[in-house]
């Protein structure tokens, strides 16, 4: 278009071919340019190409780079993560350091407490092989001990048996020399003078002993010239007695009980035994079996003696296997009539009964036996026997018993390891006073009783010496007395027989006559005792 403008401005003809010319030129300039341009174009599209080319393989580059940025990019995140996770980390370190120091300490403390307890530890180990060691040599001790043992508790049951055989020996040895003494033994005693007696004398010369023989007693008597009888002048009289002891007026209660000791004993043993006393009103029987009224300990009677022994020599025996049960009873004669002194009104009737299916046991019919099991219980029966027992008043003594009392003591003895079994009777016994008739002043009732008494006493002496003779009929039956006491009385008992003497030189006639009633009983011999044994 510029061209056309230019020849506008120059002639029209020269102009046209001019400006062809021109233009000519121009085009083949144009055409060269456009040659230039087209090469340019051509090198600009080859670079083209190649800036194409560059750029796609860069654009490839960049994809790349931006899928490695995008790596990185997660890379980074993840680094940032594990920069967090470092961070974390290295707190979670520290704190682990600050643990792990602690734990240190504590590994520390710990192994020191380790070490100690591995020493205590080693310490007891090796106390526990000590104590192990001492203990096999205490195990190895003690089995040593234990087969001593064996053999001592061997030994015991063996001495036990030579024990119990030794001590069978010793009852049949003991009762042998019972025995040989005789079944009925006397005993004799001399009470002192009363203080209200002391104006006779001082020590009377009518009784002497023999200061070297404990069984003699003389009495003796200056009597006046009797022509009758061949006695023409005064002549002393003598009348020797021998007896199994003789009591002097000093012999103290324990020294009496002494000599009855061993016979109580034997009641343990399965024997009977009868202990009686005999004697005038006012001659000491009844100090003699129970004691006097004002009683202290040094003069109790025989009666509460033989109980306390009774019951130490059983609680002694139950170390050996024996238990036993009593039954006491109390009873008195009177006038032939039978009398519980247990109960302070009697009012029924007694009788003496043979036990069913027995031919020796007796019994009283309703009388009281109570069962005891201590001293303390029969002291307790005794004093409530003395409160009730029949006295009255004779012309010889104030408080003269006129009966005979009867205290019985019903022993069973059972020894259960050894089988056996032994039963017995102890009876003591307060025989009425022997007085006689003339002498007692007795009159009306006093005579009845008297007459009683002396009957019942003279059918004792004849039961006794009807044994020794050995005779067919023992007039058992004829008084309460020997009926009630036959199984004290006969060859399977042992009897003791006190014969109490006055002092007095008054009752002279008296003392005689017991000491030859005493004399009779002593020379019974009755056969051989047997113990009551199963
Ligand atoms: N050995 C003695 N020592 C001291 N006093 C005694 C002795 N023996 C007896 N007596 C006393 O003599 C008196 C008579 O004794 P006791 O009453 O025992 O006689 P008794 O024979 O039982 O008489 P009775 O037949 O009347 O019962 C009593 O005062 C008693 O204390």
């Amino acid at each position: 278009m510029v061209p056309a403008a230019r020849a506008g401005q120059k002639r029209p003809g020269w102009d046209l071919r001019g400006q062809l010319g021109d233009m000519q030129g121009k085009v083949a300039q144009y055409k060269g340019k456009l040659q230039t341009l087209q090469e340019s174009e051509g090198k600009l599209q080859a670079q083209l190409d190649s800036r194409e080319e560059e750029n796609s393989k860069l654009h490839q580059r960049l994809q790349e780079l931006e899928e490695e940025n995008c790596v990185l990019q997660g890379v980074h995140a993840e680094n940032k993560q594990l920069l967090c996770q470092k961070r974390q980390m290295e707190m979670d370190i520290e704190s682990l350091s600050q643990t792990v120091e602690k734990l240190q300490t504590a590994n520390r403390t710990l192994t020191a407490t380790l070490e100690s307890v591995e020493a205590s530890l080693k310490a007891a180990r090796s106390d526990l092989s000590d104590t192990k060691e001492t203990n096999s040599r205490l195990q190895q001790k003690l089995a040593a001990k234990e087969r001593i043992l064996e053999e001592k508790l061997h030994e015991i049951a063996e001495k036990n048996d030579d024990l119990h055989r030794c001590e069978m020996e010793e009852r049949r040895l003991r009762n042998l020399v019972q025995e040989l003494k005789g079944n009925i033994r006397v005993f004799c005693r001399v009470r002192p003078l009363l203080s209200s007696e002391r104006n006779q004398s001082e020590r009377p010369e009518h009784i002497q002993f023999n200061p070297h023989d404990s069984k003699v007693i003389v009495l003796s008597r200056t009597e006046e010239p009797q022509s009758h009888i061949g006695r023409e002048k005064r002549e002393t009289v003598r009348h020797d007695f021998s007896f199994d002891h003789v009591f002097q007026p000093a012999a103290s209660q324990g020294e009496v009980f002494e000599e009855i000791s061993l016979l109580v004993q034997s009641s343990l043993d399965g024997y009977n035994v009868s202990i009686f006393a005999y004697g005038q009103t006012g001659s000491g029987k009844t100090f003699t079996m129970e004691g006097p009224d004002n009683m202290t300990f040094g003069t109790t009677g025989m009666i509460p003696r033989a109980v306390k022994q009774i019951f130490a020599g059983a609680e002694e025996l139950r170390a050996k296997g024996w238990s036993y049960e009593f039954t006491a009873s109390f009873l008195e004669i009177y006038n032939e009539t039978i009398r519980d002194l247990l109960v302070s009104k009697p009012e029924k009737e007694y009788e003496i009964k043979r036990v069913c299916n027995s031919n020796e046991d007796l019994y009283v019919t309703n009388l009281k036996y109570v069962p005891v099991t201590s001293e303390e219980e029969v002291n307790h029966l005794l004093c409530m026997a003395k409160t009730n027992r029949s006295t009255a008043k004779t012309a010889i003594n104030d408080r003269s018993s006129r009966s005979h009392s009867v205290f019985q003591l019903k022993l069973q003895g059972k020894n259960t390891a050894k089988n056996i079994q032994c039963t017995s009777v102890l009876s003591l016994i307060d025989l009425a006073g022997s007085e006689r008739l003339d002498k007692s002043l007795s009159t009306g009732e006093r005579l009845k009783e008297t007459q009683f008494i002396n009957s019942s006493l003279c059918n004792l002496s004849q039961v006794i010496s009807a044994l020794a003779n050995k005779e067919q009929h023992v007039p058992y039956r004829n008084s309460k007395l020997t009926y009630l006491l036959q199984n004290g009385l006969g060859g399977n008992s042992k009897t003791l027989m006190f014969v109490n003497i006055s002092p007095v030189e008054e009752n002279f006639s008296e003392s005689l006559n017991s000491l030859r009633f005493a004399s009779k009983v002593n020379e019974c011999v009755i056969g051989t005792a047997r113990a009551n044994r199963k």
